[in-house]
């Protein structure tokens, strides 16, 4: 039914799973001992954060910001609203933020910042999707799953108006249903 709407598949659920245990292998040298704190940036990130926490064997805490920009269309608004904040206090800890796309990079920049002025000891980047010809603003992430193009994509997470984040790959929608 939702396939319907998909113009082609981009990433596998296959390649999806696989990119978890690799991303997780090499997170799990990298916090070895560190007890970081793994933000998730909610709704997106959901799907891909469930899959890599169960992949990275150390220690560690888990909590979600919300934050918004897209606003139920497809491209961003330009302005990112902090919706819900951490329960957690970030001072001198290790921050591994995890997203499911960096595409205009303001989303990211924004978050990037806000906890760096809050005293982290580190923050780092984990996104499942780049899409460099997107960005508006300078950041990279420090681990990347998969470059995209330039492209509407949506599932595992990523939305469109709220639906397809229930798609178990990533794909691209077709333009009549956003035109
Ligand atoms: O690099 P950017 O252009 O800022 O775009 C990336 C952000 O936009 C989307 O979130 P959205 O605001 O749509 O919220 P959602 O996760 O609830 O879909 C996505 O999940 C990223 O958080
Ligand atoms: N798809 C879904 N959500 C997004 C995208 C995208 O390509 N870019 C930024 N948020
Ligand atoms: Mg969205």
């Amino acid at each position: 039914m939702l396939e319907q709407d998909i113009k082609k598949v981009l990433i596998s659920e296959d390649e999806l799973q696989a990119k978890a245990v690799e991303l997780g292998e090499v997170l799990t040298n990298d916090y070895a001992g560190k007890n970081p704190l793994v933000v998730g940036i909610l709704k997106g990130s959901v799907p891909f954060l469930a899959d890599l926490i169960k992949r990275i064997d150390a220690h560690l805490e888990m909590d979600f910001m919300v934050v918004s920009s897209y606003h139920g269309g497809t491209s961003s608004s330009g302005e990112v609203k902090l919706i819900k904040d951490l329960d957690t206090s970030v001072e001198g800890r290790d921050i591994l933020i995890v997203e499911d796309i960096i595409d205009t990079g303001r989303t990211l920049k924004y978050l990037a910042e806000l906890l760096e002025h809050r005293k982290a000891n580190s923050v780092k980047i984990v996104t499942l999707l780049d899409k460099p010809e997107g960005r508006v603003v300078e950041i990279d992430a420090d681990y990347v799953g998969f470059q995209v193009p330039n492209e509407f994509v949506v599932g595992y997470g990523l939305d469109f108006d709220e639906n397809y984040r229930n798609l178990p790959y990533i794909g691209v929608l077709k333009e009549e249903i956003y035109q």
